[in-house]
């Protein structure tokens, strides 16, 4: 414990020891006088002692004390941080520090091992703290540190445990041990529980993209931001930078505004999913952790040999993975970032050969490149893949394919198959994105389509993935929505080539 000893006045801070232990050092050391100040988040305690006991004070309070409380309970509130962090906005850890009173059983050394097994369920448990510690004086014997949440009497042992500790002969008597925490032993929520508004959300969560934290704080949050930031980095390794979104993500191009909360300002970031690593910066692109089951499990639809179309790629997520499976690749993305990233990411992973990227609107590639080579891909025998994953938007895409290739072609074609991306916000989502795309192809998918759930985006949201083959009477069709785009002159198409830093 951190005292001061001021000619008879000790100064102490009040949350560094247990609340409970306050009083008995004033009865112990007789005190005349006490008063109570703030000091930043401290509350410090003076006291003026009487005389004959000043000169001894630093080494009569731990022992006495110990036995003093010896049949009261122990501290439940053995996680909980001192009240004086409540309202923190600047991380200070060592008002974080406390010292608090936990049971503890002494045990001869030679039956420690077995006895551990015996009590595994009642010993505390807590990463950064020893269970076992020394006793004072002896070597014999070693003290059990218990969780105070399981023990707080010799009752407290069930009948299991009670006949363990008989048969290695260890006393069923309680000692009390002063335990030392400090910011160190606390989990992110039990710091930011005891330090943001009592009675509001603490919500800790966050998404992980490389070095990368990115959480969604709430109003109430906000001031306190930049003390949060420093707790996730803190507590978990590997994250150097921790974001605040600050807008929802409605940019063309699905990437969110962000606001460093802690740490280094650097965004770009390298993650691996499903095997194959990703470099891109975070802050003008679209990644989500979330969707890498769905990325595999398009994937795994894929043979060697078949041609995928990725209308909406970003920076590669189906792409990437569909080449290094021996399909050939036509990726595009609208964003010039993404598709800068999509181009270093294909020779990252080396298959710039096989992805042919286009930095395009997603009409103007289905209008342009993918109308160009549709024909010759529908002639051979292995599958064409249209993959569209703009979910706020894709099902409206569909009326491109309209009346797509010229009536002549129609005869045994190997017709591409589309897997679609939509929200839906209705009771029944799955009928829902049926409908909206076969209004937008013209055209009744009613048992002809699979839909898959993707995920639940938000309560009452989802994210579902419509299957199809493109029916000829749409592919073929007299009617076509094509536009000025398809009388421009050939888009521009670049192999992955240049290199992106
Ligand atoms: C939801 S993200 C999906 C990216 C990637 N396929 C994935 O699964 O992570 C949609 C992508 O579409 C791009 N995008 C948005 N509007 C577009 C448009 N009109 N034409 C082409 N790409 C567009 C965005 O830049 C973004 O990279």
């Amino acid at each position: 414990m951190f005292m001061v000893l001021l000619n008879k006045v000790i100064i102490f801070p009040c949350n560094n020891i247990n609340k409970k232990i306050v009083p008995s050092i004033f009865s112990l050391l007789q005190i005349q006088n006490c008063v109570k100040s703030r000091y930043r988040y401290r509350t410090l305690c003076s006291v003026v002692l009487q005389p004959d006991r000043a000169s001894t004070c630093s080494e009569s309070v731990s022992k006495p004390l110990f036995e003093q409380h010896q049949h009261s309970g122990m501290d439940p509130s053995l996680y909980t941080a001192p009240p004086e962090v409540r309202g923190m906005t600047c991380l200070d850890k060592e008002v974080f520090s406390q010292t608090v009173i936990v049971p503890a059983l002494r045990v001869p050394k030679e039956v420690l091992n077995k006895l551990v097994k015996s009590l595994k369920k009642v010993a505390l448990q807590r990463p950064g703290i020893r269970r076992v510690v020394e006793v004072e004086g002896s070597d014999d014997d070693r003290l059990l540190l218990l969780d105070p949440a399981s023990v707080s009497s010799p009752g407290s042992f069930s009948d299991a445990e009670a006949e363990a500790l008989q048969s290695f002969g260890v006393p069923q008597e309680l000692q009390r041990y002063e335990l030392r925490l400090t910011y160190d032993n606390l989990k992110s929520e039990e710091v930011l529980r005891a330090v943001l508004p009592e009675g509001q959300d603490v919500t800790s969560g966050f998404s992980r993209v490389g070095h990368i934290a990115h959480m969604n704080l709430r109003e109430h949050q906000l001031p306190y931001r930049n003390l949060i930031g420093q707790v996730i980095m803190d507590k978990n390794p590997g994250v150097t930078c921790v974001v605040n979104k600050t807008n929802t993500i409605d940019s063309a191009y699905r990437n969110f505004k962000m606001e460093v909360m802690a740490g280094e300002e650097n965004m770009v970031a390298k993650v691996r999913e499903n095997g194959v690593t990703y470099e891109f910066d975070f802050s003008r692109v679209y990644w989500n952790p979330r969707l890498s089951t769905e990325h595999e499990r398009v994937v795994a639809l894929l043979k060697r040999g078949d041609t995928v179309l990725d209308v909406f790629a970003g920076v590669g997520p189906f792409a990437i993975p569909a080449a290094r499976r021996g399909c050939t690749v036509l990726a595009n993305d609208l964003n010039p970032e993404s598709h800068r990233w999509l181009q270093h990411n294909c020779k990252l992973n080396k298959v710039e050969r096989k992805v042919t990227t286009f930095n395009l609107d997603g009409r103007a590639f289905i209008h342009g490149p993918l109308k160009q080579q549709l024909p010759v891909m529908m002639k051979g025998t292995a599958s064409v893949h249209v993959v569209m994953n703009l979910p706020a938007l894709a099902l409206e895409f569909l009326d491109a394919f309209r009346g797509l290739l010229d009536q002549g072609l129609s005869c045994d074609v190997n017709l591409p198959q589309v897997h679609c991306y939509g929200f839906s916000k209705e009771d029944d989502p799955q009928k829902d994105v049926v409908e909206r795309a076969s209004a937008s192809l013209g055209f009744s998918l009613e048992g002809l389509c699979s839909v898959h759930l993707v995920r639940n985006v938000a309560p009452n949201k989802e994210m579902m993935c419509v299957s199809f083959t493109i029916p000829k009477e749409v592919l073929f069709s007299r009617e076509s929505t094509q536009t000025e785009a398809i009388e421009e002159p050939a888009p521009k198409r670049q192999r992955c080539e240049a290199t992106t830093n």
